[in-house]
């Protein structure tokens, strides 16, 4: 007899049966979550690409192919100040498609003011707190809350300002969480979004990206992954 919670699948002996699927965008990421994995064969990580469309597609066809209690978009992205600094970790709360809409001569509508239904996926809550805490517990610096899907990196002062304006409480904004937790989310699998922080949403200065730090940090998360998937 198991117990099933969405941290995991507890079976009678107390052993975890839940295999997990990491989505990753590009093979760096994918490296570095596998150095904090340790040969983990309860996980595998795939790097599907950037961007929602080939997250979402590499997942669906991941699912297809194996069994998984859980998936786990995972990477870089990008922090809002005051919320996630360089170099931490974020959480999310929820997984939000932030670029889907429409531009109008009043300004952005988003898809949800259109009517298109919901644009976010939710992350189970128990799983972001106790995943929050163990991180928090390894001396890394966490924050939770949204994690926007973005299309387009965000590259000027006023675009962020105005996604902070219709997102108040994001954390991050990244390519491909909303896709992966969709994806998941159609075959009733719990997903979450794990971001290691590699620059601040704003202005673009490509070479100011702090790459090697977040990928050190995304290792680092994935090695506690172990302990609380
Ligand atoms: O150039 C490299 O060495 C390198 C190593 C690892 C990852 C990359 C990427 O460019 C990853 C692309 C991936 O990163 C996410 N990301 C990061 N910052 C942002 C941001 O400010 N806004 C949106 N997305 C961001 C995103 O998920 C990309 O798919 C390069």
């Amino acid at each position: 007899m198991n117990s099933q919670s969405a941290a995991g699948t507890e079976a009678a002996d107390g052993t975890r049966a839940q295999r997990v699927l990491i989505v990753t965008a590009v093979a760096a990421e994918r490296e570095a979550v596998l150095r904090g994995l340790r040969g983990s064969s309860r996980f595998d990580v795939i790097a599907a690409g950037a961007g929602p469309a080939a997250a979402a597609a590499g997942t669906a066809a991941a699912l297809a192919a194996g069994s998984y209690g859980c998936v786990v978009s995972a990477g870089i992205g990008g922090g809002f100040p005051g919320r996630a600094p360089v170099g931490s970790l974020v959480v999310a709360s929820e997984m939000l498609e932030a670029a889907l809409g429409a531009e109008t001569p009043e300004g952005f509508r988003s898809a949800a003011e259109l009517g298109f239904g919901s644009v976010s996926v939710p992350a189970p809550g128990g799983t972001v707190q106790a995943l929050a805490a163990a991180l928090a517990a390894a001396g890394l610096t966490v924050s939770t809350g949204p994690v926007l899907t973005v299309s387009t990196a965000t590259g000027t002062a006023g675009t962020a300002a105005a996604l902070a304006a219709r997102h108040p409480e994001a954390a991050a904004e990244a390519m491909e969480g909303h896709g992966v937790a969709v994806a998941a989310h159609a075959l009733g699998i719990a997903a979450l979004e794990l971001r290691a922080i590699s620059n601040a949403v704003g202005p673009r200065d490509r070479a100011a990206w702090k790459i090697n730090e977040a990928l050190d940090a995304l290792t680092a998360a994935a090695a506690i992954l172990l302990e609380v998937l």
